[in-house]
């Protein structure tokens, strides 16, 4: 989905997205984590939120898988979010779409400006389509996990927050990273027009703590291309090898 920027490709300080990929580049190769926020301004991310609302009203969204959590004994969920996955060229999405073009942008531009041409050693070069998350309140919540850990490709995950006026006081719905490494943990609260960006693998297990209000949120997961191109040769050869297994059981 991108269209590849020469190598030689050196951003003019004037560029307004110069010092947001400045500070994505700086952030991810220090913490592995970066909140930008005002990503969109309060006018178009409020159109993004319309769509989002609406998606919802039409009930567009379905239940995310519900997995019973193995350690628990009650039948307690271990996520209850609703979801939807959208490309963009839906005509019920087009600012969805501008967000997701202008997260391509600073991603890709981030990527190539970094020390010769790659961002935490990564050569970015394609995503997930958007995943467009609704936690309905009630205590909904995700436990925590890794997004990659098995190296499935993903190196960057992308959150896009919409919830007006949120107070994690009265709300909850924290997202709380557990960077490797240290003690410390990266609480962020999913306000509107708040963009994160964190490493997909086991740098950044993470979780999100109950919610109380209905918690929005759109995810991007930005490939890399050798890792991805290694994860889709192993996972054809063992589709393959199954195939061939059961053939042969005949
Ligand atoms: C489908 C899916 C969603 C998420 N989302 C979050 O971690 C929540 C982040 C937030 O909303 O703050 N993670 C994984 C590994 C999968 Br798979
Ligand atoms: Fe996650």
């Amino acid at each position: 989905p991108f269209n590849y920027m020469p190598n030689s490709y050196h951003m003019d300080p004037s560029d307004p997205c110069y010092d947001v990929c400045h500070r994505l580049v700086r952030d991810m190769t220090q913490y592995g984590v970066c909140v930008l926020d005002n990503f969109l301004g309060k006018e178009k991310g409020l159109l993004v939120r319309n769509e989002v609302l609406e998606m919802y009203r039409l009930g567009i969204f379905s239940a995310g898988q519900l997995v019973s959590n193995p350690k628990s004994k009650d039948s307690q969920t271990v996520r209850s979010d609703l979801i939807t996955w959208i490309d963009g060229k839906e005509t019920y999405c087009q600012y969805i779409k501008h967000l997701i073009t202008q997260v391509d942008n600073i991603v890709l531009r981030a990527n190539k400006m970094a020390n010769n041409g790659r961002m935490g050693d990564y050569l970015i070069n394609g995503r997930t389509k958007a995943m467009v998350a609704c936690y309905p309140g009630l205590g909904s919540h995700y436990v925590k996990h890794v997004d990659n850990p098995n190296k499935d490709g993903r190196c960057i995950t992308a959150i896009y927050y919409l919830n007006l006026d949120w107070d994690v006081m009265k709300c909850g719905g924290l997202l709380r990273v557990f960077p490797e490494g240290t003690d410390q943990v990266a609480d962020i609260a999913p306000i509107f027009d708040r963009m994160l960006f964190f490493w997909s693998d086991r740098r950044n297990p993470h979780e999100v703590q109950p919610a109380y209000s209905t918690r929005y949120a759109i995810t991007l997961w930005y490939f890399d291309s050798q890792e991805r191109e290694l994860a889709l040769k192993k996972y054809k050869e063992q589709a393959t090898s199954a195939l061939l297994k059961r053939a042969q059981r005949k």
